[in-house]
């Protein structure tokens, strides 16, 4: 996250590290949200073939706080659509199983998933949550960060100077200013805060610009949770 600030320690309890196994230790890779306490959503383009665990009740990434709930990955759904030669393509969406569930407390809990359809209106005041690169190039964050990213409507960032054809309307934009994601965060939520006082998982980070996280113009792009909601609920069911 680019410009953003140490979160409260556990206030996003919902918020995960992906991490994988290299040379016997492992990396986080990507954010991602819990919505139940077995399944994860995250980003299909941070699955390759490596192996991986979930890390839940984190904060900060270089101490072991005791609050950690460390799980193992039974199966990993990426959805079909996601083409990793085709970021534009959208489908960036894929969801973990857990090898066993998640014990729910005040430290870990469930996001809310928004019913299909749901749409965030330009300026509505969501949050950015992550551990990745705090800017352009640079290391990722020790604890986690968060910053207010207002959301930018369709019709603004499919303009010609802003995104184009390449943000679809399966995507949600947001941020635009001097505050983005960064790599790292991919696979994270856009917090948005619903009329119910709930907090939803509105976006799932997929991409920022190649020309730096936080280009002006170039928001945040998400894909929109309530785009993929049926294929999140079908898939808690195995069908
Ligand atoms: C690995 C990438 C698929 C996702 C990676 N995502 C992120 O860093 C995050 F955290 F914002 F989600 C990213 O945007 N990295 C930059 C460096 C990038 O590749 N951006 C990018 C790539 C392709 C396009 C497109 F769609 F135009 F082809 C747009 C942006």
């Amino acid at each position: 996250v680019v410009n953003g600030e140490d979160a409260r320690p556990y206030s996003w309890p919902w918020q995960i590290s992906l991490q994988y196994l290299s040379g016997g230790s492992f990396y986080h890779t990507c954010g991602g949200t819990l919505i139940a306490p077995n399944w994860v959503l995250t980003a299909g383009h941070c699955i390759s073939s490596r192996r991986y665990r979930v890390v839940l009740g984190e904060y900060d990434l270089t101490r072991q706080e005791n609050n950690e709930q460390i799980k193992d990955v039974e199966k990993i759904v990426v959805h079909p659509g996601w083409n990793d030669n085709c970021v534009a393509c959208g489908d960036d969406v894929a969801l973990i199983k857990l090898a066993s569930s998640a014990t729910i407390n005040d430290k870990v809990q469930l996001s809310c998933v928004p019913p299909a359809g749901d749409m965030v209106v330009h300026n509505e005041p969501c949050y950015i949550t992550g551990w990745g690169r705090l800017y352009t190039g640079g290391p990722i964050a020790s604890r986690l960060q968060q910053a207010l990213l207002p959301v930018v409507d369709h019709s603004v960032c499919s303009r010609s100077d802003w995104w184009g054809s390449t943000v679809k309307p399966s995507m949600v934009c947001a941020g635009g200013d001097i505050r983005s994601g960064c790599n790292g965060d991919s696979g994270g939520p856009l917090n948005c805060k619903g009329r119910d006082g709930r907090w939803y998982v509105q976006g799932v980070a997929s991409f920022v610009s190649s020309l730096g996280c936080n280009a002006i113009q170039k928001p945040t792009v998400f894909t929109r949770t309530s785009s993929f909601t049926k294929w999140i609920s079908d898939k808690h069911r195995n069908v």
